[in-house]
């Protein structure tokens, strides 16, 4: 009986707390997992301090130490040829003077009127009023006495009188050769923005193509990354540079540079100069100092002015103060890529009586070609 009472007491004893447990698990579920639970929306649910995860700290690793790579010396495209290689990039002036021309060319009948287009095309395109007023008479007259018509035949007398306006018999080569045991030097001159440090880098370039050693100066010093940027075009060809500090005196720095390549043995000294002062006197006396200190070590070999192509008649005005303040021997028309007047070449060795001696033809380290007129002249009229 005892017994009994006691098993009694047990059951009642578990029976309870299995009743206990159960409900207080379903009190614990969470709300959403209740039948028809609705989410309260954000702002009303208590805020809870987030947990930032854990971060784990990478073992510390020591940094290699830094290896200066020097650059790899490269390899220049070689000059000949380069302006057929890139006539592609005279489209602009193809389109508007080639394709112009030749059009109005394969006419039936050239009358008056066709004659005028031709004319217009010519001015339109910078070859300048006198130079193309001689150039549309020549045609005429050669059409009228041959009394040539097909298109092609035309082409050939219009090619021809272009190529005779760029006066095909002038010396274009650069003055590059050293003479007397001391390098060639050639000064780089022209207003800001013409391309004039680009350009000297590209020189350098053309010049190493051609089996040359060159050394830079970076006599630009008003602005400090014009040497900078000659710099890297210097290291891509091996060619050394020398700067000076930046608003130091541009002739020291050119007197320095000759100094280093006659040390060095360099074939040529290409100097960089700046631009950009605002009057003729300030120009003049600027050029004429850097002259005559580099002239201490020898005579400058030439002095190349750089002009763009872009600026047409402007540009020619400019290009004038220069050839009084200094003796150009040759002109380097940049950006000819950029524009449908590649007619300014005629215009700037018909008013400046200087040869063009190299064109811009693009921003790439070799779209800089030696100019020769008959490829130039062919590569203006296209194909057709
Ligand atoms: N499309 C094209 N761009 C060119 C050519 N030549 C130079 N340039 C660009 O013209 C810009 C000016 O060139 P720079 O060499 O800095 O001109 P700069 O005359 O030295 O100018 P400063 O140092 O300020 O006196 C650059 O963006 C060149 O890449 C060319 O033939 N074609």
């Amino acid at each position: 009986m005892e017994y009994l009472v006691i098993a009694v007491v047990v059951l009642l004893l578990a029976l309870g707390t299995a009743l206990l447990v159960a409900r207080r698990r379903r009190t614990a579920l969470p709300p959403s997992e209740q039948p028809g639970a609705v989410e309260a929306p954000a702002a009303e649910r208590p805020a809870t301090a987030e947990v930032p995860p854990a971060v784990t700290v990478p073992p510390a690793v020591e940094a290699p130490p830094a290896i200066e790579v020097p650059p790899a010396i490269e390899v220049p495209e070689p000059t000949a040829g380069r302006l057929v290689r890139l006539r592609a990039k005279l489209a602009r002036s193809q389109n508007a003077l080639g394709r112009g021309l030749l059009a109005v060319l394969s006419r039936d009948h050239l009358d008056d009127d066709s004659w005028d287009e031709i004319e217009e095309s010519l001015i339109g395109a910078d070859v300048g009023v006198e130079a193309t007023g001689q150039i549309v008479t020549k045609l005429r007259e050669r059409t009228r006495i041959q009394g040539t018509r097909t298109a092609t035949e035309l082409r050939t007398m219009l090619a021809d009188e272009l190529i005779a306006a760029l006066d095909p018999g002038m010396d274009r080569s650069l003055a590059a050769t050293p003479k007397d045991g001391k390098p060639a030097v050639i000064l780089v001159v022209g207003v800001n923005g013409a391309g004039k440090t680009t350009t000297c880098g590209k020189i350098a370039r053309v010049l190493v193509a051609d089996g040359h050693t060159v050394v830079l100066g970076a006599a630009d010093t008003f602005r400090a990354a014009a040497a900078d940027q000659l710099a890297t075009w210097g290291s891509r060809v091996g060619a050394s540079v020398v700067r000076g500090p930046e608003g130091g005196d541009p002739a020291a720095v050119a007197f320095d540079a000759v100094r280093r390549g006659t040390e060095d043995g360099v074939d040529t000294v290409l100097i960089d100069t700046a631009g950009r002062l605002q009057n003729k006197i300030g120009l003049m006396d600027e050029l004429g100092k850097v002259k005559r200190v580099v002239e201490k070590h020898g005579p400058v070999g030439e002095t190349l002015l750089i002009l763009d192509a872009t600026t047409g008649q402007n540009g020619l005005e400019q290009a004038r103060v220069f050839t009084e303040v200094c003796d150009v021997t040759g002109v380097v028309l940049t950006k000819l890529d950029g524009t449908a007047k590649g007619g300014i070449v005629i215009a700037v060795q018909r008013k400046l009586g200087i040869p063009v001696k190299l064109v811009g033809l693009g921003e790439g380290p070799d779209d800089l070609a030696p100019f020769e007129p008959e490829a130039f002249v062919n590569a203006l009229l296209g194909d057709a």
